[in-house]
């Protein structure tokens, strides 16, 4: 077994503020770090092994236990619901999941269409609800389902508000707040204890340093 931990990073939007936030933590990663096309990067100095993964995969590698830990959105954890410890919130990457829908709603039917990455949560949140819904999975572009006629409504990320704007959506409920989670194989954690721990105490020092700042 490596000695090296074994590090999940989501590319993408997570994945400079995540850096930053080692950084912070005194994890020395080089300024190459971020120009890599390479999915593999160990750091010596830093004690890691980075595998750079899409942000809804790095649950799947850190329960099979290929990743020691991983950092993914609370939306993905939510969505995958692996075996996992979700051990910190990083407060970074904020967003919230939200209903959505063309300002003038226009449903006839019986189980309304919701369009979404997210088929899981939309399919809880609208049974939490007592509504009786199908669900359509879409990959992207989420928004363009009700101005074609595919879905009635979508369940989605929203940050900004500017995509739900500049497409004639109106956000008709919020569902919840999401931010970016340390997340932890149970296994590692029990053979890998202390540089775990540390990892985490770290970056709570960090997270809590700005918290203190807003
Ligand atoms: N505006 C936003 N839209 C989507 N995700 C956001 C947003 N803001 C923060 N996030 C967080 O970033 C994560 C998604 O990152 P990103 O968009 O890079 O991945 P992705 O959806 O797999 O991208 P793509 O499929 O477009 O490559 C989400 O899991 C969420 O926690
Ligand atoms: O409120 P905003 O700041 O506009 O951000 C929200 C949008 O960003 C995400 O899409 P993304 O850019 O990841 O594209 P996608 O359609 O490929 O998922 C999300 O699915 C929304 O469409």
């Amino acid at each position: 077994m490596s000695s090296l931990l074994t590090v999940a990073m989501p590319k993408g939007r997570i994945f400079q503020e995540a850096v930053e936030l080692l950084r912070q933590a005194g994890y020395p990663l080089p300024p190459e770090f971020e120009d890599s096309r390479k999915l593999i990067i160990e750091i010596e100095e830093a004690g890691m092994r980075f595998i750079l993964a899409k942000p809804m995969d790095v649950p799947t590698y850190v329960e099979h236990g290929v990743a020691d830990v991983g950092i993914a959105g609370k939306d993905v954890m939510l969505e995958e619901e692996r075996d996992v410890y979700e051990v910190l919130d990083l407060k970074i990457s904020d967003c919230y999941l939200a209903v959505a829908g063309l300002a003038e709603l226009k449903e006839h039917s019986v189980a309304p269409k919701i369009a979404t990455k997210y088929p899981n949560v939309a399919a809880q949140y609208f049974r939490e609800q007592g509504e009786q819904v199908e669900i359509i999975k879409l990959n992207g572009s989420i928004e363009l389902a009700p101005l074609i006629g595919l879905a009635d409504r979508i369940v989605d990320i929203v940050s900004t508000g500017r995509t739900l704007k500049e497409n004639g959506l109106v956000e008709l409920e919020k569902i919840r707040e999401i931010t970016s989670r340390i997340i932890v194989n149970p296994a590692s954690y029990r053979m890998k204890a202390a540089v775990i721990d540390e990892l985490v105490e770290r970056l709570s020092k960090v997270v809590e340093s700005k918290e203190e700042i807003r």
